[in-house]
């Protein structure tokens, strides 16, 4: 791709120069001056004394400091900034269902909208102050941030692009997301999002909890599931405009304002590990039964964010890809069940195999709430029971997601009263027979 370079590894400690000799040498971070007049500006993603292994801090070498900030004014409240962005209050067990968000028309697409304001709150639990909870996000957007840019100190946004491939601009490179891909921007990086068609959807969780890992792949071994080498970092690449540019920053969740005159993406040379990275869902290598049974969808995780308690994530991002299933004498679709999680669904392309009967499309979404009954739907349900199980891939185009989170999410107004809502998800599992009656002998013995 003309103008995006990449480096590779999963939280490895990477370095890069947009002109060469601006890192500094001979071990220094902030030597007393830095080559060609830069700012050294340490930004940490973890307390300093983490342990090794979660410890995260890039050095930034900077045309200006990020102190400048507020030049032209100190951070203003600005809730308009993000007018769909509401607080989740919504308190309701059921299992609920969306429609894709409209890309024209309807608002807010009547005027341009940029990632920011086309950002709207579905559910969320919890309070980025005390670090813990998530927010749960659909967006649309059909305008580049190109005189604003963004930082979020409340959680890493863990954006899914489903329409429309995204460029983002972030302090320490740029990066070209494809649908397809997922980009993950942590807190306090500033960054600018352009769409490249005309439109963009897509969906984004914001954790307030711990970063991103890998999942443990325990008795899998060293390989399977996704790899530490296809986690892609931008590399440096400043610019020095001087543009009047908004900042705006999301702190406990509400959206501030201020502004710069110096360029905010003017960081020529970084090192470290702390950084927005991409990954391809189609590098996402998945393992599974060989012979009987549907295994938990916990062997799709491609990305964790632990809680305090072992095992249990405050997130877990699952990819359901494109597979071979082979499981002789199987119900092969999920299995009906209630779960002590939450789970969010959103579909990128494709169909998904519990729901055959139309209503989750590319772009909807879904929401099943811990405890709450879900499954197949009927239709899915009477064609896995009756089907010939030979091996068959499952849809080399389907690709769905999940947000499984071990929280309880409120809802926004908006969720529950937006036109997109599905007011007949439920539906979709109304017809089940009564088998049992008709097959049990009168004599309540054995059925057959
Ligand atoms: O479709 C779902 O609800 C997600 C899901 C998938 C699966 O394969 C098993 C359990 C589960 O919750
Ligand atoms: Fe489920």
């Amino acid at each position: 791709m003309v103008g995006y370079s990449y480096l590779k590894g999963f939280k490895s400690h990477l370095e890069s120069e947009a002109l060469q000799g601006a890192l500094p040498k001979n071990g220094r971070n902030n030597p007393q001056k830095c080559s060609f007049g830069l700012y050294a500006e340490q930004i940490s993603g973890s307390a300093f004394t983490e342990p090794r292994a979660s410890n995260l801090k890039t050095w930034l070498y900077k045309i200006k400091p990020s102190v400048v900030i507020g030049g032209l004014g100190e951070f203003v409240e600005n809730a308009k900034r993000a007018p769909y962005v509401q607080q989740a209050e919504i308190v309701t067990p059921e299992r609920l269902r969306w429609n894709p968000l409209a890309v024209e028309g309807q608002p807010p697409h009547e005027q341009q909208t940029d990632f920011v304001a086309g950002l709207r709150t579905v559910a969320a639990h919890g309070d980025p102050s005390n670090r813990d909870g998530l927010q749960i996000y659909v967006y649309t957007c059909n305008k580049p941030m190109n005189t604003s840019c963004m930082y979020n100190s409340d959680g890493d946004m863990l954006i899914v692009p489903q329409l429309g491939s995204l460029d983002i601009r972030t302090e320490v490179g740029l990066l070209h997301v494809e649908t397809g891909y997922i980009v993950v921007i942590p807190r306090n990086i500033k960054f600018a999002v352009s769409p490249v068609s005309e439109h963009a959807r897509g969906y984004v969780c914001e954790i307030y909890g711990r970063h991103f890992e890998l999942p443990e792949r325990g008795v899998i071994g060293a390989n399977g599931l996704a790899s530490e080498v296809d986690f892609l970092y931008p590399t440096a690449a400043f610019r020095d405009e001087d543009v009047k540019t908004e900042v705006i920053c999301k702190f406990q969740n509400r959206f501030f304002t201020s502004w710069v005159e110096s360029d905010p993406f003017d960081v020529v040379a970084w090192r470290g590990n702390y950084l927005p990275f991409m990954y391809d869902l189609e590098n996402f290598c998945p393992v599974n039964s060989v012979l009987f049974d549907h295994m938990d969808p916990s062997i799709f995780t491609v990305l964790t964010s632990p809680s305090a308690t072992p095992g249990v994530a405050l997130l877990d991002f699952v990819v359901f890809p494109p597979r071979w299933m082979v499981q002789e004498d199987t119900f092969r679709p999920p299995y009906f069940h209630r779960n002590c999680m939450t789970e969010y669904m959103g579909l990128i392309r494709g169909t998904y195999d519990a729901k055959s009967g139309k209503g989750f499309v590319p772009g909807g979404s879904s929401l099943h709430s811990m405890g709450s009954p879900h499954g197949p739907d009927v239709e899915s349900f009477e064609t896995a029971t009756s089907a010939d199980l030979k091996p068959a891939k499952l849809g080399s185009e389907d690709v769905a997601f999940m947000f499984e989170t071990s929280k309880m999410l409120n809802l926004t107004k908006w969720a529950i009263e937006c036109p997109e809502r599905d007011r007949e998800y439920v539906a979709c599992w109304s017809g089940f027979e009564n088998h049992f009656r008709k097959r049990a002998k009168p004599s309540g013995g054995d059925g057959d």
